[in-house]
């Protein structure tokens, strides 16, 4: 099988500003201002060609900014990713300009990954058949709804056949017919041993199509491993969590609040 994707000790650090002044000072005097954030801190993990790998956690744990890193759209502040070949990222929010068509999308991004002008040519009516938008294809994409935004995004991901797909809550958007359509994209990926890791907030979805699981918290690996050992830990917590006062779920957010941001940082970054 062989590695397709080395995650080693990634961190991603925002600076929080109290202010717009706060945010200022800090870019134009020598002193630093602002709070230092940890969105995720020393992730490590590897995968195989073929793995199919969920990522699960509670908002704010991380999930979006790894899959942002994985593909290459956000950098990390420290630590690497080493992915054979080429990533593409499918969310809801990825890499469409709004105020162009989609078919102006369409070529766009194919340029971005490289295609000539031929090659796009002889993609864009698959991705235009696949994306079912009529004739919204040639209306400006801010006059797309969410589901309409993820449809274009998934049709070029899946039509340009990258080698790692990331798909980041874009089937939650769409319809159940256009996510059965792309369930079965998706397993076409997975047949011909290409790495997919995928994020959605349905449990059923995830058992349903990943095999390994990554559990993250606070912007932390909490838990690695088969998707049935991580999914029934996983579901333990979040009914636990459910069962919290509202009490004990503050106290639950601010201890990662704090776990995040390091004081010792703060000013310093
Ligand atoms: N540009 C940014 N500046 C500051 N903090 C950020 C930025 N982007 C993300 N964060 C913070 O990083 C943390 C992780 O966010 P992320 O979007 O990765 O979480 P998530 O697990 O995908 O959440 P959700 O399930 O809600 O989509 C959050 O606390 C978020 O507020």
């Amino acid at each position: 099988m062989g590695k397709s994707v080395v995650v080693k000790n990634l961190t991603k650090r925002y600076k929080l500003y109290s202010n717009n002044k706060e945010k200022l000072k800090d870019i134009f005097l020598p002193r630093n201002y602002g709070e230092a954030f940890y969105a995720l801190r020393e992730v490590s993990f590897e995968a195989q060609h073929g793995d199919v790998i969920g990522f699960v956690g509670v908002n704010g744990s991380g999930k979006s900014t790894l899959s942002n890193i994985i593909a290459g759209i956000v950098p990390q502040t420290s630590g690497e990713v080493e992915i054979d070949g080429q990533a593409s990222l499918i969310a809801v929010a990825a890499g469409v300009n709004g105020e162009l068509t989609g078919r102006e999308n369409i070529e766009l991004k194919c340029l971005m990954l490289g295609f000539n002008k031929n090659q796009i040519k002889e993609l864009e009516p698959s991705i235009i058949e696949f994306a079912e938008l009529g004739k919204f294809i040639d209306q400006p994409v801010k006059s797309y709804s969410s589901g309409m935004k993820s449809r274009l995004g998934f049709a070029i991901s899946v039509n340009t056949d990258p080698d790692v797909l990331i798909i980041d809550e874009a089937l939650s958007v769409g319809d159940k017919a256009f996510a059965e359509k792309c369930l079965v994209k998706m397993n076409e990926f997975k047949e011909r041993g290409k790495t997919i890791f995928f994020v959605s907030h349905s449990i059923g979805q995830m058992k349903q199509f990943c095999e390994k699981g990554i559990w993250l918290e606070h912007g932390e690996i909490k838990m690695v491993g088969d998707i049935n050992e991580v999914m029934p830990a996983y579901e333990e917590f979040l009914a636990d969590y459910k069962k919290m006062s509202a009490k004990e779920k503050k106290a639950f957010q601010e201890a990662g609040l704090k776990k995040r941001s390091d004081p010792e940082f703060a000013g310093k970054v």
